[in-house]
């Protein structure tokens, strides 16, 4: 029986799956590695460190699954999307530590593509909003920042791209500088339309285009694993940043089909069809992924802080002991005694994108306890979560049949009733939620004939639970116009 290899190389760990064919998860190994917070707003990682802890998870995840690597039919790629990073080609040593996509040492750059007038073009071109979340200003930075940089690049030496990019290079042994369409995307330099660089937006941005690769599908044989390297031979062979594994992981094959992921953040997707749709509620309208030479689109909503909250709520406040307890204590409670927490603890993403929100919680008495905190935080989720959808819905003209979620704190089940409720609409689980890592599996075992088609991906999709909304349509809504409420007592807090 064949097996599949997916490499999920994320913001805090790199995990490494082995999938056979059923789609059944075979082993997993996973490690964490170290953040670095240089100053307030920036957030690095070690390029390097990325690369050694997903190799070791690599090798581990095959020997515990008992397997040789001439076992492995494939291995798919997915990835942290938007962090940046440079090195030199012909040595692959970093000139600089990666820049996280959470880091917001860009925002003045930003802010002046904003004044210059630039929004409604890149917004055109590439679906996104201006912000300093995507790659295409991290690069620039860099190459401004670093020595030299803009020399070496001008003469070839240099290499940037995201961290799919930076994998592939170094499991090539330096062989290949390729990305696929929807880390691409994430850059604000692709022409979302016709998937390729786009020369204004380079000069806009100020990055070269000798320094880019090249753009890919998301499902094809793009080289093998160099020799001398533990994982030699095995075809490298499906490539996608998490959020567009994951849509895919979670059959959300046709158009209104969404996905919403509970992590630190939450990131929702919602299938759109072979056209780009532009959103007119500062969605992002993005690339689904790219095979067989059809492009498909999504529309996304991102979330900063999300499963973070509830970390807060255990660290910070030291109210819960892990984040599993969270169900237990807001369970205690009945209701949040009128209390409404905004978890802006890192501004406000979509749909308001407001860098200045800051956390709030509103409507204390003396009767608050922690549970009430407690269940105002995962309700803070579910209603973030709810007005994306509801922006999705109303920006594609489809309408949701189903919510499929996936992500740590997806198995809070708290949380998945009140966002059926706040959504008025059936949440689903499904039996695998590693969806991320399934996705890339996925995408790499169709290009190596694992699998025929979609079909038979569809039907290996199973469901572990489904909630209902429990509560009236008229209270949801009720609770939603509460919420707007809150959130307009969080936005622009920290503006001075
Ligand atoms: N049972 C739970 N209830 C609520 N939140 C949870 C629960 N389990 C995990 N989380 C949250 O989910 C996040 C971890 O999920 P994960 O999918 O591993 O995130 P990521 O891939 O972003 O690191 C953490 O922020 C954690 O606080
Ligand atoms: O590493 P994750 O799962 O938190 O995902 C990060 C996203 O790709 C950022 O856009």
């Amino acid at each position: 029986m064949p097996h599949i290899l997916a490499l999920d190389q994320g913001t805090t760990s790199s995990r490494a799956i082995v999938f056979d064919q059923a789609g059944n998860i075979v082993s997993i190994a996973q490690r964490e590695f170290q953040q670095f917070y240089p100053k307030p707003g920036w957030v690095e990682h070690d390029p390097l460190e990325i690369w050694q802890s997903q190799l070791e998870v690599a090798v581990e995840a095959v020997a515990k699954a008992g397997l040789e690597v001439a076992d492995l039919a494939a291995l798919g790629i997915t990835n942290q999307r938007e962090t940046a990073i440079i090195w030199d080609r012909a040595t692959g040593e970093p000139i600089h530590p990666a820049i996280v996509w959470q880091d917001r040492r860009t925002a003045d750059t930003c802010d002046q593509l904003r004044l210059g007038g630039h929004e409604a073009r890149i917004a055109e071109r590439t679906g996104l909003v201006i912000d300093p979340y995507f790659a295409g200003t991290k690069f620039a930075w860099l190459l401004d920042h670093v020595p030299d940089a803009r020399e070496r690049a001008a003469r070839g030496e240099l290499a940037a791209g995201t961290v799919d990019t930076w994998l592939v290079y170094q499991l090539t042994g330096g062989a290949l500088h390729i990305t696929d369409v929807t880390n691409a995307g994430r850059t604000q330099l692709m022409d979302i339309h016709r998937c390729q660089w786009d020369d204004q937006l380079l000069a806009l941005l100020g990055v070269p285009r000798e320094v880019l690769p090249e753009i890919h599908s998301s499902s094809e044989v793009y080289a093998t694993v160099a020799k001398g390297q533990p994982l030699a031979g095995v075809p490298i062979a499906g490539m996608a940043g998490d959020q567009h594994a994951a849509l895919f992981g979670q059959a959300c094959f046709k158009p209104g089909m969404v996905k919403n992921t509970y992590g630190t953040g939450c990131f929702a997707l919602m299938h759109t069809g072979t056209e780009a749709k532009p959103s007119e509620h500062k969605l992002l309208s993005t690339l689904a992924w790219q095979i067989g030479g059809i492009t498909e689109y999504a529309l996304e909503g991102s979330i900063f802080v999300a499963g973070a909250v509830v970390q807060w709520l255990r660290d910070q406040l030291g109210i819960i002991k892990s984040a599993a307890d969270i169900e237990k204590l807001a369970t205690s409670v009945d209701d949040t005694g009128g209390v409404y927490f905004v978890p802006a603890l890192a501004g406000l993403g979509a749909p308001h994108w407001d860098p200045y929100a800051r956390g709030t919680i509103v409507g204390l008495t003396r009767g608050t306890s922690a549970a009430h905190i407690a269940r105002a935080a995962l309700e803070g989720i579910g209603y973030e979560v709810a007005d994306i959808v509801s922006a999705m819905q109303s920006d594609s003209g489809l309408s949701l049949s189903e919510l499929r979620v996936d992500g740590g704190a997806s198995n809070n089940d708290l949380l998945m009733q009140m966002q059926a409720d706040l959504l008025q609409a059936e949440v689903v689980r499904p039996a695998v939620t590693e969806t991320t890592a399934l996705g890339a599996a996925y995408l790499a075992g169709l290009a190596t004939g694992v699998w025929s088609d979609r079909g038979e991906l569809q039907a290996q999709w199973q469901v572990d639970k489904r909630f209902g909304p429990k509560i009236p349509a008229d209270l949801a809504a009720e609770r939603r116009a509460t919420w707007n409420r809150a959130v307009e007592r969080a936005r622009e807090w920290a503006l001075d």
